[in-house]
């Protein structure tokens, strides 16, 4: 599902005399269905840039980045949203949100997007920030003023309402206490059950042996630190 083929990619610092840093040289990487693979690599060696690329946030230089049947590093940005809306999900550490819009209807929006009842969505959500611990009082507020943890768990409740074919998840078990942890590596494995084809960053050591098929690191891609 995910297949990225010689990708390169360098930052150019237009602040600092247009000075242009290479930060991947080579990159290969696939992903199968059903599959979990972990980004793994020393800190800058550029994991979250890889992760950018493939959901179409940076640019790359050359070479290919096949999420399904589109090439992402060429496509028209269009393609990209309609890729995001139906197969690409990508839950990062941070949630991003409209502000005063209801934790509920945070959660509910991807659903919404590609065309559930709304009544199945609210319900979807409702499952899923229970799942969670988010107290049911808390589902009518907007979730700008909740804790990093409870801003975390409905980040992840979001990421998994609609069943992608493909996830990218940005340290997802990071700041969780033992049973949410517990809880998201359920919902990792239920999405892996059911063909979710899973590339991730985990710092959690032993989450990533719990749930990870295979790692990939990406030094070896890093100009100047590749063997
Ligand atoms: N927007 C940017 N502009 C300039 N340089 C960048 C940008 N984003 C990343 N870099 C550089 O690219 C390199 C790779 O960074 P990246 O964040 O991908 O590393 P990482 O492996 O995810 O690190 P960490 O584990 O610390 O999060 C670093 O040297 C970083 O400084």
């Amino acid at each position: 599902m995910i297949r990225v083929e010689n990708v390169s990619k360098s930052f150019t610092l237009h602040n600092q005399g247009a000075a242009v840093i290479p930060v991947m040289r080579g990159g290969e990487l696939t992903v199968a269905r059903g599959e979990c693979v972990a980004l793994t690599g020393a800190s800058g060696a550029g994991k979250s840039t890889l992760m950018r690329m493939i959901y179409g946030n940076y640019l790359t230089a050359s070479g290919r980045v096949m999420v399904g049947d589109l090439d992402v590093a060429r496509a028209a940005p269009r393609e990209i949203l309609d890729l995001r809306r139906n197969v690409l999900g990508y839950v990062s550490q941070f949630l991003r949100v409209v502000p005063r819009v209801a934790t509920l209807d945070v959660v509910a929006e991807p659903l919404r997007a590609v065309g559930s009842s709304e009544a199945d969505a609210r319900a979807r959500a409702g499952e899923l920030l229970a799942q969670l611990n988010i107290p049911e009082r808390l589902w009518q507020l907007s979730p700008t003023t909740f804790s990093g943890g409870e801003q975390q768990r409905v980040n992840i409740a979001r990421g998994f309402a609609h069943p992608y074919p493909v996830l990218l998840l940005d340290e997802p078990t990071a700041s969780l206490d033992a049973t949410n942890r517990a809880t998201v590596l359920a919902l990792i494995e239920e999405a892996k059950a059911r063909g979710t084809a899973i590339l991730g960053i985990f710092h959690d050591e032993a989450a990533r042996d719990q749930i990870c098929d295979r790692e990939v690191d990406v030094t070896r891609f890093t100009p100047g630190l590749a063997a």
